[in-house]
């Protein structure tokens, strides 16, 4: 259960796998994602963003702390692998989506997503990995959920097909106010996309918040090298006696510098480069 306007939230959570490993995979991850948000999860190679799927979707179980998602019934998650059942046709599928999802079903919104892109006769285990996909969000939409866990659903497919559910995905979202969390390394593919953000790194969260209060806190600054207090540089790169840098603004810029607004990739780009050297 969750409170009041929150579709997931995070206190205190983490995760060690057993194993050789034996590493935190997460640690000390607070937030608290209002309802309604479309949210990217974003982070390198092993940042911990499958794991936390996992722990809301409730397939893995926090070793510390905790997090609150809604019921199982309540909630849909599609894994990188979306797995399916191999031996049945993709109509067998959406049927027992409908089956499994009674008096709930969307079959409007579970063909929209398949729209005349597969045969429904087609057996699951014959199918690219682009069109597996599309059955996964299929039986994802038709669910009804009020929280979509996607990991990485855009991966496998083309550019137009991308496009194409991209576009799906939000509307539905904004029709039924679905609060929608989607990890993705593609950042071109949330700008425009997601209004909150979520980024890991080494298991941790180093950002978290809605994506336009984020964007109105950074500046992109160029100009003569110089001391950039009171504000928190993000990442910084001097070229002879130029100075390019992103900040978290603490209050006005003042000084001789060429000032411009960050897009959400230009943010994610250098939180993500700062993060590689951060303790973890
Ligand atoms: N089943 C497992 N057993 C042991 N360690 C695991 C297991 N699954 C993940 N890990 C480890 O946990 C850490 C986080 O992995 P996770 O898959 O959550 O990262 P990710 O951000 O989703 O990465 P990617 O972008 O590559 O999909 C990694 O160090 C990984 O090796």
């Amino acid at each position: 259960m969750t409170r009041d306007g929150i579709a997931l939230e995070a206190d205190l959570l983490g995760k060690k796998y057993g194993g050789r490993s034996r590493g935190w995979a997460l640690r000390d991850c607070d937030f608290a994602l209002p309802a309604g948000r479309v949210c990217a999860l974003v982070g390198p190679n092993g940042a911990g963003k499958s794991t936390l799927l996992a722990l809301a979707a409730g397939l893995l179980r926090p070793t510390e702390g905790r997090i609150e998602a809604p019921a199982r019934e309540h909630l849909a998650y599609v894994a990188q692998d979306k797995p399916l059942h191999p031996r049945l046709t993709v109509a067998d599928t959406l049927r027992m989506g409908r089956e499994l999802n009674p008096g709930r079903w969307d079959e409007t919104a579970a063909r929209r997503v398949m729209a005349d892109a597969l045969d429904p006769d087609a057996v699951v285990r014959t199918l690219s990995g682009g069109q597996r996909t599309r059955v996964a969000l299929a039986l994802a939409l038709g669910k009804r959920a009020e929280l979509l866990l996607l990991d990485e659903p855009m991966a496998d497919l083309d550019p137009l097909a991308r496009h194409q559910l991209m576009g799906l995905l939000m509307a539905d979202a904004a029709e039924h106010g679905t609060t929608v969390v989607m990890s993705s390394h593609i950042l071109t593919e949330l700008e425009g996309s997601c209004d909150h953000l979520l980024l890991l790194h080494g298991g941790r969260i180093r950002l978290d918040g809605p994506v336009d209060e984020l964007l109105a806190a950074h500046t992109l600054l160029t100009g003569p090298v110089a001391d950039l207090a009171p504000h928190t540089v993000v990442e910084s790169r001097t070229t002879g006696r130029q100075l390019t840098a992103m900040i978290r603004r603490q209050g006005p810029v003042e000084g001789p510098w060429e000032t411009r607004d960050p897009s959400l990739e230009d943010l994610l780009l250098a939180h993500l480069r700062t993060s590689e050297g951060a303790p973890a």
